[in-house]
């Protein structure tokens, strides 16, 4: 169970996340939603620890994580895409998700120095690369350096290397941004195939309504810094405080929310 407890953080004179209490339990999928400005970025970025929170905690199986830096949490379990600017831009694609894979291996399983394992190893974690490669649809460009990926190719792979991690917690930002109509379904089926595993937690900022209606199962409503609304997605949508908040007249006209 993910939980965060009366969040809160303040640039300046602006309180940009507001006493959040909120917990996420596994096997559900809460999409964040909010017109822009509302805190949810920095709501994430305060989970993950890219943030330092001004007051209020933040809790993974009841272990504290506050004031633990980034590197920490992922290690506990909290996966957030990786910014591509982290990768070795000069290595291919299998390579990138490779080393993650390893990383994440050998922060589980790490033993003395023994060349077999080594090479048995290497071997399992190329075809455990190669298969999460796959599944984001990007084997065709397996050998091709990160530096050459196309965005959309680039938002596969970020979604890859969160996959290499098995983090406990899934968090996607706007996981389909910029992609093209052809792209996005690919990660939308992937994060369905997540959410099918019952144990993970998936949360899910996202401003395209018909994505948040067909995956979430939960959602909760930020408005300046605030959370204003939670619950079922129906419930949600219909509430007076999101019709006239957040969704408005042009939701159901265009889809998607101002
Ligand atoms: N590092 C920062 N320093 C100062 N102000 C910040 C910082 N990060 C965010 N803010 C402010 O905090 C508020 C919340 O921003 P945030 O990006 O979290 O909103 P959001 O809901 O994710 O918006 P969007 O939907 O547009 O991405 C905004 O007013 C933003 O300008």
């Amino acid at each position: 169970m993910l939980e965060t407890r009366d969040l809160s953080v303040r640039f300046g004179g602006h309180v940009a996340v507001d006493g959040v209490s909120c917990a996420f339990a596994p096997g559900t999928l809460t999409a964040i939603v909010g017109p822009n400005g509302a805190g949810k970025t920095t709501y994430f970025n305060l989970i993950s620890g890219q943030l330092k929170a001004s007051s209020g905690q933040v809790l993974l199986g009841g272990r504290d994580l506050s004031g633990l830096p980034a590197s920490t949490r992922t290690r506990a379990g909290l996966g957030r895409a990786f910014q591509l600017t982290n990768l070795f831009p000069g290595l291919s694609v299998l390579e990138n998700v490779r080393l993650a894979v390893q990383a994440t291996h050998d922060g589980r399983h790490r033993r003395g120095l023994n060349l077999w394992s080594v090479w048995s190893d290497h071997r399992q974690l190329t075809e455990r690369a190669a298969a999460i490669v796959d599944s984001v649809a990007l084997a065709a460009r397996r050998d091709a350096p990160v530096s050459s990926l196309p965005h959309g190719d680039q938002r596969k792979l970020e979604v890859a290397l969160l996959m290499a991690l098995e983090p406990q917690v899934y968090m996607f930002d706007e996981p389909t941004a910029g992609m093209s109509h052809d792209e996005a379904p690919v990660i939308l089926e992937l994060i369905r195939k997540l959410k099918a595993d019952r144990a993970k937690t998936i949360l899910l900022v996202e401003h395209k309504m018909d994505v948040v209606r067909e995956l979430a199962d939960r959602i909760i409503v930020l408005t300046n810094g605030q959370l204003v609304a939670d619950g079922a997605p129906a419930e949600v949508i219909a509430s007076p405080v999101v019709q006239q908040a957040y969704l408005g007249v042009r939701e159901s006209a265009a889809g998607e929310p101002a």
